[in-house]
């Protein structure tokens, strides 16, 4: 199905401003261009993973800078963010008005289409507070399914709703997710530092039927994907991961060489994991440094994985590779990942940023 798409890009500033019904532009310049560019729920709001905000908040400064796109309510129309986490690219939507999303699951698997939409790994809808908190998010992976979670879109989320909001300096709000609370911090810079919460161990909670050590966790097992037997440790950010630093035949894997295509996909689906699973790769390069590539659940081969990336350091202390404070290198750059002991809560940093403005015929 065709989609027309009008977009505004910022360059070098994120100054908002109206635009026409076909044009774009740039809004570090004066030049102007047109284009024409032609989702299931199941998840439980676990209790065990709402978290108290530590995080202190300076009070945030209201800009009066127009956002006069941002705010567009041109009917017929659907108006977006575009926005990425080191590569990992969504399609943000203003849904502050109501708490069902403006769109389906079916309409934003054509959105997320590379070749016949906008492209992005998944849609984002920023949705009123419920229990207390500020904000809700909810999205649909690039193939239509609901995940719990989304670690690099709750990066955008943040930088998204301080645009809408119109606030600058240090700032932090409350999310309601399907993994519970999330706390993201906006930093002084622009980077953004998210409490995690708790990571999941219990195998019947990641979900995964491979069998559970006596802690109920499954770290290093055994599992045989396509006749190759994998060393695995299974972690839950609210979505589930499975993450593997070697096989019988290569006890440290050189994630380069790795053909993700191929194995990605038969891990996603083995029986072993009812509710697929993401699965992360990972080399590691020091105590503090490791480097993951990544096959999401719902949306394939992606640049980057943010609660992918907070599950590569929980499994890399668990299996004693690493410590509790790692950069990960992901192919769309790195994060800064903490285990923290004090409160066995995650926490992770870095940078999301806005690439357009757009709007979709509805
Ligand atoms: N890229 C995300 C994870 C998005 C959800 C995932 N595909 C799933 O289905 O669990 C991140 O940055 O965490």
């Amino acid at each position: 199905m065709a989609i027309t798409a009008t977009i505004s890009v910022p360059i070098t500033s994120p100054t908002r401003r109206t635009l026409s019904s076909v044009n774009f532009f740039l809004s570090s310049s004066s030049s102007s261009r047109s284009i024409s560019a032609t989702p299931q729920r199941s998840f439980k709001y676990p209790n065990s993973r709402l978290v108290a905000s530590s995080m202190k908040t300076e009070t945030p400064v209201k800009s009066t800078t127009s956002t006069s796109f941002l705010h567009q309510k041109e009917t017929g129309f659907l108006h977006f963010a575009k926005y990425h986490g080191l590569g990992n690219d969504f399609v943000l939507i203003d849904n502050r008005d109501s708490s069902e999303p403006k769109i389906s699951s079916e309409k934003a698997v054509q959105i997320c289409d590379r070749n016949f939409g906008v492209g992005a790994d998944g849609v984002i809808f920023v949705l009123p507070g419920i229990n207390g908190t500020d904000y809700t998010m909810r999205i649909f992976n690039s193939d239509g399914s609901e995940p719990e979670m989304c670690g690099n879109g709750v990066r955008c989320f943040a930088k998204f709703v301080s645009q809408l909001e119109s606030l600058h300096g240090r700032h932090s709000f409350t999310i309601h997710t399907g993994a519970g609370l999330i706390v993201p911090e906006v930093l002084e810079g622009g980077n953004v530092r998210v409490d995690m919460g708790e990571p999941i161990l219990k195998a019947s909670d990641v979900p995964t039927k491979l069998s559970p050590n006596k802690d109920q966790a499954v770290v290093k097992a055994e599992i045989d994907v396509d006749g190759i037997i994998w060393n695995v440790t299974c972690v839950s950010m609210g979505n589930p991961h499975c993450l593997t630093f070697s096989n019988k035949e290569t006890q440290n894997l050189v994630v380069d060489e790795l053909k993700l295509a191929e194995i990605g996909p038969k891990f996603e689906h083995h029986e072993m994991f009812p509710a697929r699973t993401n699965t992360e790769f990972v080399q590691v390069l020091s105590n503090s440094h490791l480097k993951m590539r990544v096959w999401e659940r719902g949306a394939g081969a992606t640049l980057a994985c943010g609660t992918g990336a907070c599950a590569t350091v929980v499994a890399a202390v668990l299996e004693g590779r690493a410590g509790r404070n790692c950069t990960v290198d992901l192919p769309g750059g790195p994060l800064q990942i903490e285990w923290k002991d004090e409160d066995n809560h995650v926490y992770m940093t870095g940078s999301a940023d806005l690439v357009y403005y757009g709007s979709l015929p509805l």
